[in-house]
């Protein structure tokens, strides 16, 4: 099985008048098909900017990044775009929804963007909304729906299409627990259907629902809990 998503010596430095900061350093992870990986560290530790890293939102200043075994550094902005419309799905904090269009409307978003069929692209909206059981709120607006619906949306519009990897940054912050939880358990239940979600989270609850907990300090990884699945190739194997 190859990597969904691969980090190698992955390093970032930022440059202020204050001197050089190490965002990451030598960050080193694979995420495979069905994988849920929690990322967690203090503040500043360099968990944004790592899930920055793996969508191509920001470059690294050493190492390579690949989606799907193919390298995206230094991609044009353009087929960058492109990856993040088909391939790569964001979930933020704020569920960052268009509050003038529909829930149907807001998850096939991605893929009308992309040149799809109004008819087309809300086939695969309300497919998406069915696969985290929102289906019956297709038509409803942002503002008719809970913090947690909402949240819910901006998953199916993450995955809608063929999209498979999902990076996805304290998705549960802005909502209570209980709501928190069930957030969660949809992402969990994307991952067991085949999808790879590299999650950031401060919440070791919602950490423990993970199959590999990535634990940085300074932006290095410092502790890995949990196994690689079974049928994992390292880098060496998918690279020879
Ligand atoms: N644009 C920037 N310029 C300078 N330094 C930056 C920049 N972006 C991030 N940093 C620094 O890089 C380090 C890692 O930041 P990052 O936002 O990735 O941490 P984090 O673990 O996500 O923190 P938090 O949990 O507070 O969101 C921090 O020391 C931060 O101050």
């Amino acid at each position: 099985m190859k990597p969904t998503l691969e980090l190698r010596h992955v390093s970032k430095t930022h440059t202020s008048p204050a001197g050089d900061v190490y965002a990451l350093r030598e960050v080193d992870l694979a995420l495979y098909p069905g994988e849920l990986v929690a990322v967690m560290g203090p503040s500043g530790s360099g968990k944004s900017t790592l899930l920055n890293m793996a969508g191509g939102l920001d470059a690294p200043s050493s190492g390579d990044v690949l989606v799907g075994g193919s390298s995206i550094v230094g991609l044009p902005q353009r087929e960058m775009a492109a990856l993040r419309r088909t391939r790569v799905g964001f979930v933020f904090q704020d569920l960052n929804l268009v509050p003038a269009l529909t829930a149907a409307e807001n998850a096939a978003l991605p893929l009308e963007l992309d040149g799809l069929s109004t008819r087309d692209a809300r086939k695969a909206g309300i497919a998406a909304l069915a696969s985290v059981g929102l289906e019956d709120l297709a038509d409803r607006y942002p503002e008719e729906m809970s913090g947690g619906q909402q949240q819910r949306v901006a998953i199916a519009r993450s995955l809608v299409g063929d999209r498979s990897l999902v990076l996805a940054d304290e998705p549960t912050g802005a909502l209570d627990s209980v709501t928190g939880e069930e957030v969660l358990m949809v992402l969990r239940d994307r991952c067991d259907a085949g999808a790879a979600v590299l999650l950031v989270t401060h919440d070791s609850r919602h950490a423990s629902w993970a199959d590999r907990i990535v634990n940085l300090r300074d932006g290095a990884v410092v502790d890995v809990v949990g196994d690689l699945p079974e049928g994992a190739e390292t880098s060496e194997q998918v690279t020879s």
